[in-house]
């Protein structure tokens, strides 16, 4: 028997994850986890990660456009769960709420269906990246204000010097690893 050993979800993301300088913009650092994704192991392996503490804890699973999309889906199906969107401004067709945020590259506007979840409902709302803060903070108040319940965050990678944890205070996060 020579198996190799199976790799951590932390040593899985850190070697298949990909840096691009002054991306998309010059001075940033950009943290591309799509090839963590194309992989099958590291993504089992980053979904259950992410799903396993707050097992029992949420009715749905959110997931934030574009990455975040990724992740959710896999992890509502993994946990039997239904998955939601949080959108970009403009690309939902039903009565929407809306709220406007800054990330480290910008500011921008997301949006959930105002319907989506049933008010009293629990969501683990999923990302890639977590940075500043501004983009969870924001999908955070939208769904706080549709009278959902935020059971908790997850995030594959963490950009600790950006705080991000500060802007999501009072709410549990888990991220798989923090640099
Ligand atoms: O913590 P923050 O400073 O808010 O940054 C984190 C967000 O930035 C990236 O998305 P981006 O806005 O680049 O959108 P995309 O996934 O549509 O490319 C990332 O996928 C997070 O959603
Ligand atoms: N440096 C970064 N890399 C990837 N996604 C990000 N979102 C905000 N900052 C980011």
């Amino acid at each position: 028997m020579n198996e190799r050993p199976r790799e951590s979800v932390e040593t899985l993301v850190n070697r298949l994850s990909e840096t691009v300088r002054d991306y998309p913009q010059p001075g940033v650092v950009f943290r591309d986890l799509t090839p963590v994704f194309a992989d099958g192991e590291a993504l089992h392996a980053v979904v259950h990660a992410l799903i396993d503490p707050f097992q029992g804890q949420f009715d749905a699973v959110a997931g934030v456009e574009a990455r975040g999309f990724l992740l959710s889906a896999a992890a509502a199906y993994a946990s039997g769960t239904g998955v939601v969107t949080v959108r970009k401004k403009g690309k939902l067709p039903r009565k929407t709420i809306s709220e406007d945020y800054t990330l480290e590259y910008g500011t921008a506007t997301l949006e959930i269906h105002a319907d989506d979840l049933l008010p009293g409902s629990r969501v683990l709302i999923l990302d890639d990246v977590l940075a500043t803060g501004g983009t969870l903070g924001a999908a955070c108040r939208l769904f706080e204000r549709a009278g959902v319940q935020v059971a908790g965050f997850g995030v594959v990678l963490e950009l600790s010097a950006l705080r991000g944890r500060s802007a999501l205070a009072g709410h549990r996060i888990r991220s798989l690893v923090r640099e």
